[in-house]
């Protein structure tokens, strides 16, 4: 009998035990939801709230696309070759277009006799460089003029007149320089703009490597909200140089982020203010609709200062159309050439000026950082038509 209520007693300590252990786990299970509405993770809204524009200071660590980080010293702040002679330093790039107006051309003049065979061999290479029909028959006519008025006879002479004459066609009296400010204690505004894939990004982190090697200061704003990419690229440039890049959201409004870049500059007190936007066909309304927004909401603060078009050397004379459109658009006030070291037409600088009117500023001539450099007439003149003769 003992051991009956031994048994009984031990039992309902287990029971006891048991109910102790598990009874507060059930509870724990049955807490109420949090504050907020209880939403699990699948019925929450992705309202995440729209990102704010940022600000990306440098230093930030360098994504892998990064054009040649630098490895042991990712912070270390770069300090671009100066911009003086860089055509010179970079005119064998210009091979290609070298080996049609330089060799091609002096191989013809060279002739003991310019008859009229001849002179037609001329306007064709002229031609096929793309210096445009009208400016070619321009150049030729003069030259030819020249050479019968002055009865020039060695090939030296010829060349010289030749390469006055293409001189002449880059119209050397147009002002270049790049409006880089500051003016009036508030930053220059450089807007970029272009179709997609011309090199606009790329282009933009060499002009902020240029501005910086001049002793500029300089903030980049990435309006290229489009690309994915395009803004931790552009913010990689900055950091290589020390320069900020005010970003936004992927697919956000580019006006604001241009607004915030320019807003930026004037807080911080730089420079130049370089902004990038997402490449647009120029038969787009609506994006080129877009681009003239941004152009008015950076207005604000006070006027774009230069608005570079950058235009592919590799597309010739159908980026002269793309061109008049953009110029309509934003008042395009400088013309960048990028790819120039991939054709054999570097005539296209004569008929892009010519065409539109518009200065020729800055020529790229390679994927290198330092590959851009200010486009002076004469030392591109030379390049083309090689250092002999
Ligand atoms: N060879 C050569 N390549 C260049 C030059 N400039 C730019 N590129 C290359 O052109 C390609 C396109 O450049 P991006 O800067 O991405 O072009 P983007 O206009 O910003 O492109 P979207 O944003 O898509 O419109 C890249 O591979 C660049 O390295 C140049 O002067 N020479």
């Amino acid at each position: 009998m003992e051991y009956v209520v031994v048994s009984v007693i031990l039992l309902i300590a287990l029971l006891v035990g048991a109910a102790v252990l598990v009874v507060p786990r059930m509870r724990r299970r049955e807490l109420p939801p949090p504050p907020g509405g209880g939403t699990t993770t699948l019925e929450r809204p992705p309202a995440a709230p729209p990102v704010p524009t940022e600000v990306v200071a440098p230093p930030v660590v360098e994504p892998e696309a990064a054009p040649a980080p630098v490895e042991e010293a990712p912070y270390l702040i770069e300090q671009p070759e100066p911009t003086a002679g860089r055509l010179v330093r970079l005119r064998a790039r210009l091979a290609r277009s070298q080996s049609v107006l330089g060799r091609g051309l002096l191989a013809v003049l060279s002739r003991d006799h310019l008859d009229d065979e001849a002179w037609e061999e001329i306007e064709d290479s002229l031609i096929t460089a793309d210096v445009g029909v009208e400016a070619t028959q321009v150049i030729v006519e003069r030259l030819r003029e020249r050479v019968r008025v002055l009865g020039t006879r060695t090939v030296a002479e010829v060349r010289q007149q030749l390469a006055e004459e293409l001189i002449e066609a880059l119209e050397p009296g147009l002002d270049r320089t790049l409006k880089a400010g500051p003016f009036e204690g508030r930053p220059a505004v450089v807007l970029v703009v272009g179709v997609n894939g011309a090199g606009k990004t790329t282009t933009c982190g060499k002009i902020a490597r240029v501005l910086v090697a001049d002793g500029h200061t300089v903030v980049l704003g990435a309006a290229d909200t489009f690309r994915a990419a395009a803004s931790e690229q552009l913010a990689t440039w900055g950091e290589r140089v020390g320069a900020e890049t005010v970003r936004g959201p992927e697919g956000g409004d580019p006006a604001s982020v241009a607004f915030d870049a320019v807003k930026r500059g004037i807080d911080t007190g730089v420079h130049t203010v370089l902004i990038d936007t997402a490449g647009r066909l120029q038969n787009k309304v609506g994006l080129m609709d877009e681009l003239g927004k941004v152009k008015r909401v950076v207005e604000k603060h006070g006027p774009v200062d230069e608005a570079l078009l950058i235009l592919d050397a590799t597309t010739g004379q159908n980026g002269l159309e793309q061109a008049r459109v953009f110029t309509e658009v934003v008042d395009v006030t400088g013309v960048v050439l990028t790819k120039l070291d991939g054709t054999a037409k570097g005539g296209i600088v004569i008929a892009v000026q010519r065409k539109l009117g518009i200065p020729v500023k800055l020529v790229g001539l390679g994927e290198g950082p330092d590959d851009l450099a200010p486009f002076e007439p004469k030392a591109f003149v030379e390049a083309l038509l090689g250092s002999d003769g």
